[in-house]
C-alpha cells in the first residue's frame, strides 16, 4: 500500500529503513484485512468467536456450558481414518510428528524455508506442566498408519485486562498437503474443542498468519540479520540498491562480547527469583500468561532436561546478587530448501523478558520508558551476541511485548509477516500490537504493544 505520505517517508531513509528493504515486499502488505465475509467462514461463522464487525462492548466469555452439556464420543471421522492420541514420550509417535510438520508445515511463499522442528523442540513446546496426551490429537490413515493431521493443545492460563481465564495453547494445526480443503482442519478443531472442553475449560488462544473472526491483536515479525552473508546467500535478505556485500556486513556486524554489568545465564537455582521478575512484570500488558514457578522452570530455564538445545536464558545480576533482569529466546531453525551452499539458517526468537526497569512503572511515563529502551536495548544486544556465539543467523522479534522500544534501534527489519492473535469463546476488545494500524510501522516514540504473550 502506497501513499503520498509513505513516499515522504520513504525519501528520508533511515538505516532502519536500509534494513527494512533486506525483507519487506515491495508491496506493503495489509496486515488483518478479512479476505472474505463473515458469511463465507463456513465453520468459523458457526463457532463463539466476536464477527469481523463486531463492537465489543462487555468483555467476557461468548457462550457459557457446563461439562455435562459437552459431547462424549469424539466426532465422527471418514472410514479410511482414525483418531489417535500422540504418545509424545514414544520416539515412534515423535517421529511422526516430526515428519508431518516437516513435510507439511508452514512454508514461506516460495517455498524456500520450512521450520525444521526438532524433537527437542517438540518436547519443550508441547509438554509444558500439566500437558495432556489427549491434547495431542491426530489423524491417521487407517490401514497404514500414516499419521495425516495433528493439533496440539496445552494449559496456558491468561489475564486479560484484570481477568483470570482458565485457558488452553493451541498449535501446530496441520493437515497433509494431499489432504488440504477437505474440511478436516475444522473438524480438528471441533474434536480439540471438545476433549478441552471435558476438562472443564472453555477458553483458548491461537495465533496464526491467516486472517480469521476476528484478530484480538496484530504483531509484525522484525528480522535482524547476525550473519548477512548467509542470510543473502539463502536468499532470506537481498541486497539494497545502493549498498555493496561488504557495506551490509559492515553494517549488521554485532560484537562477540557481551556488555551489561552483571550478565550470566540463568542456572535452575534463579528460576524462583525470574518468577517473581515475570510476574511483577506482566502488569504492563493487556494480555498475559499466568505461569507458576513450575511453568518458569519449563518455558524460561528449559526443564529437567535442559540441555540448552530449544530455550536460552539469562539474568543480570546486580553487586549484591539480586537479580534485576531476564531475557529469553528459543531456537527453531529453517531447513533451505535446494540450496547447494546451505542446508539450515539457524533461528532465534525473542522469547519473554523482565527488568526491574520497567516493574511499577507505567508505559505512558516517558522518563521511565526512556530508562527501559536504554536496558532492554542492553538486554536485547547481549542476548543476540549469545545467539551469534551459537552460530544463529537471524534474529527474530515480534512487535509485541515493549519490543518497539528497540527494534529500530538494534538494527531490526520490519518483515513481510504478520501474527493474528485470537481467543476462543471470549470477546475482548482490540488490544494494541506495536504496529500503526494505517501504515503497518512499528510504534516509535516509545509507544509500545500491550500484548505480553508469547506464543510459539
Ligand atoms: C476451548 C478450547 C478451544 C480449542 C480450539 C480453539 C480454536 C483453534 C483454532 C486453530 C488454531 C490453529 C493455530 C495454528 O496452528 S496456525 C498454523 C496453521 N497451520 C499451517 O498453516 C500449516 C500448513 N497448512 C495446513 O496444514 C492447512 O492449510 C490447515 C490445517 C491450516 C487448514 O487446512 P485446509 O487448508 O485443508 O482447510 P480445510 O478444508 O480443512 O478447512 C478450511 C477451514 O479452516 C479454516 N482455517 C484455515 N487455516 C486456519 C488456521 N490457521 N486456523 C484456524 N482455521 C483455519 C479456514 O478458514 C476454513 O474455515 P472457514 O473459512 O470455512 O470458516
Amino acid at each position: 500500500m502506497s501513499d503520498g505520505n509513505s513516499k515522504e517517508q520513504q525519501a528520508k531513509k533511515s538505516l532502519a529503513d536500509l534494513f527494512k528493504q533486506m525483507v519487506v515486499d515491495e508491496k506493503e502488505p495489509s496486515p488483518a484485512e478479512p479476505p472474505k465475509s463473515m458469511d463465507e467462514y463456513k465453520f468459523w461463522k458457526t463457532q463463539p468467536v466476536p464477527r469481523f464487525d463486531e463492537e465489543i462492548e462487555k468483555e467476557g466469555p461468548i457462550t457459557i456450558q457446563t461439562v455435562d452439556d459437552v459431547r462424549k464420543e469424539p466426532y465422527p471421522i471418514h472410514s479410511s481414518f482414525e483418531w489417535v492420541l500422540l504418545d509424545l514420550e514414544s520416539e515412534h509417535d515423535l517421529d511422526q510428528l516430526h515428519e508431518l510438520l516437516y513435510d507439511h508445515y508452514v512454508e514461506d511463499h516460495d517455498a524456500v524455508f520450512r521450520f525444521a522442528y526438532s524433537k527437542d523442540f517438540f518436547n519443550w513446546a508441547l509438554k509444558p506442566p500439566g500437558w495432556k496426551k489427549e491434547w495431542h490429537l491426530g489423524v491417521r490413515v487407517k490401514e497404514t498408519g500414516k499419521l495425516v493431521a495433528f493439533i496440539g493443545g496445552v494449559p496456558g492460563d491468561l489475564t486479560i485486562r484484570n481477568n483470570d481465564i482458565k485457558s488452553v495453547e493451541i498449535n501446530f494445526l496441520c493437515v497433509h498437503k494431499q489432504l488440504r480443503s477437505k474440511r478436516l482442519a475444522p473438524l480438528l478443531i471441533k474434536e480439540i474443542t471438545r476433549r478441552v472442553n471435558l476438562h472443564n475449560i472453555w477458553q483458548a488462544l491461537y495465533t496464526s498468519g491467516t486472517v480469521l473472526p476476528k484478530p484480538l491483536s496484530t504483531c509484525r515479525y522484525g528480522h535482524r540479520p547476525l550473519n548477512w552473508t548467509k542470510l543473502y546467500e539463502c536468499g532470506f535478505s537481498s541486497l539494497p540498491m545502493g549498498e555493496t556485500k561488504a557495506s551490509m556486513v559492515a553494517k549488521t556486524t554485532i560484537s562477540n562480547q557481551t556488555k551489561t554489568s552483571g550478565w550470566r545465564k540463568m542456572e535452575e537455582k534463579d528460576v524462583e527469583d525470574v518468577y517473581k521478575l515475570y510476574d511483577a512484570w506482566k502488569s504492563r500488558y493487556e494480555i498475559t500468561q499466568i505461569m507458576t514457578i513450575e511453568d518458569i522452570k519449563h518455558w524460561i530455564y528449559g526443564g529437567d532436561n535442559q540441555d540448552g538445545k530449544v530455550i536460552h536464558a539469562y539474568i543480570v545480576e546486580d553487586e549484591n546478587n539480586k537479580i534485576t533482569d531476564f531475557i529469553s529466546y528459543y531456537v527453531l531453525p529453517f531447513s533451505v530448501l535446494e540450496n547447494p551452499k546451505h542446508k539450515e539458517l539457524g533461528i532465534a526468537y525473542l522469547y519473554y523478558y523482565a527488568s526491574e526497569a520497567g516493574i511499577g512503572k507505567s508505559p505512558n511515563d516517558a522518563e521511565s520508558q526512556e530508562l527501559l529502551k536504554k536496558r532492554l536495548k542492553s538486554l536485547v544486544n547481549d542476548a543476540m551476541v549469545e545467539a551469534k556465539n551459537q552460530k544463529i543467523d537471524v534474529f527474530n522479534a515480534l512487535s509485541s511485548q515493549d519490543n518497539t522500544l528497540f527494534l529500530d534501534d538494534l538494527k531490526f527489519g520490519a518483515g513481510d509477516g504478520f501474527l493474528h492473535y485470537y481467543l476462543f469463546n471470549y470477546k475482548a476488545a482490540h488490544i494494541s500490537g506495536g504496529i500503526d494500524s494505517k501504515t503497518n510501522e512499528f510504534l516509535d516514540n516509545n509507544k509500545v504493544s500491550s500484548v505480553g504473550v508469547v506464543m510459539l
